[in-house]
């Protein structure tokens, strides 16, 4: 399977059902070869931006170009593209082999050839000893796998994918969607990936787009999206956060930043003005002494998770997560010990509130 890779280039799109903005403005670049990720909660409209670039519901406005060519009035079958949803919808009638050579057929193709290209891309999902099946006789893994084949066996140019490990169980999601990179990154595909899973995105994404209601929040690689977050819902939506509101000042030059309860965290820099600083669990450390760069606290509640245990601790007026490493003969604290939290504010970031 050989397979030219295309970028995609998405400007100032706008989609409504009926009344209803549901993409608003929406810009991205989409680099040959990458894989993407659309990362937001339940209706921020995920799976309608991957639509309209595969071509299915209301045309938008605005533009989509598949290398270099706009799609935007085209029907799904002269895009180039193909798609794996979360319903792997396999022809219960047909066999494996019959599945993924659908699409070959549709074509017009000679049985002579289309043979060779499933054998092909029942290897590249490793389900070669399974062709003579019918999909019922599948594990809803290896009936994701069949999915894949017949969506790749057409060599399309782009691959979108609809959360297709969401039917999976835990465990094995963790193996398809390495799997699914692995087979990615072989064909070298220009892939987009929706999911409302952080894990998911993080972990195969070489960049993704967090998005919530409708508007594109911020695009980067997972570590720039979760250490540099622009603004508190990129900073909630990845990982845990803690958000303390208050304002940058200046003290003769050097930074600091004062919560709205009163205490004082010294920082390198930062642009004067309200704000709030994004503290992550792994930003702090329980310490006994108070300090020029502590907050005063009261330890609320302690859970034991393996490798760390994570507290609670009442801090400058909220409620703080804090992860300690565990290590074997550790002290932990107890639950109502007054405590001071020392602030990593190098490893913290001012959004504005
Ligand atoms: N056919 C439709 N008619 C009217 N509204 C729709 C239609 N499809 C989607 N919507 C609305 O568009 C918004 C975005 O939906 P979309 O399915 O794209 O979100 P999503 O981020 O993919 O969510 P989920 O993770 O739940 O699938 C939602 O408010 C949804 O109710």
């Amino acid at each position: 399977m050989t397979n030219q890779m295309v970028g995609i280039e998405i400007n100032d799109l706008h989609l409504s059902f009926g009344e209803t903005e549901v993409l608003t403005g929406v810009n991205l670049d989409i680099q040959p070869g990458e894989f993407f990720a659309f990362l937001g909660p339940s209706g921020s409209g995920k799976s309608t931006l991957l639509r309209s670039i595969a071509g299915f519901g209301p045309t938008p406005q605005g533009s989509i170009r598949i290398g270099g060519r706009d799609v935007v009035n085209l029907p799904p079958w002269k895009r180039n593209v193909g798609m794996v949803f979360q319903s792997y919808a396999l022809w219960p009638h047909m066999s494996v082999r019959d599945n993924v050579g659908f699409g070959l057929k549709e074509r017009k193709m000679p049985a002579s050839e289309i043979a060779p290209k499933v054998d092909a891309a029942l290897e590249l999902v490793g389900l070669t000893h399974l062709a003579d099946r019918m999909p019922n006789q599948l594990s809803g893994g290896q009936q994701q796998r069949i999915a894949l084949a017949r969506t790749v066996v057409v060599e399309p140019e782009v691959l979108l994918l609809d959360e297709p490990l969401s039917n999976l169980d835990a465990s094995l999601r963790v193996q398809m969607r390495r799997e699914l990179l692995a087979l990615q990154r072989k064909l070298g595909l220009t892939t987009i990936f929706v999911t409302h899973d952080q894990e998911e995105a993080n972990t195969t994404a070489d960049r993704m787009a967090v998005l919530d209601k409708g508007v594109i929040q911020q695009i980067g690689t997972p570590q720039v999206l979760y250490d540099t977050p622009e603004n508190l819902f990129v900073a909630e939506f990845l990982g845990t956060a803690n958000i303390l509101g208050g304002q940058v000042e200046s003290d003769g030059g050097a930074k600091r930043f004062r919560t709205s309860a009163g205490d004082v965290l010294p920082l390198s820099d930062g642009h004067e003005g309200a704000g709030s600083i994004v503290l992550r669990p792994q930003n702090m450390q329980i310490v006994d002494q108070a300090g020029a760069d502590t907050l005063p606290g009261t330890i609320l509640h302690r859970e034991f998770m393996g490798s760390q245990v994570r507290y609670i601790v009442r801090t400058s007026g909220t409620e703080m997560i804090v992860d300690q490493f565990h290590h074997v003969g550790h002290d932990w604290r107890d639950t109502g010990s007054d405590v001071h939290l020392k602030v990593n504010t190098n490893e913290a970031v001012i959004v504005a509130s």
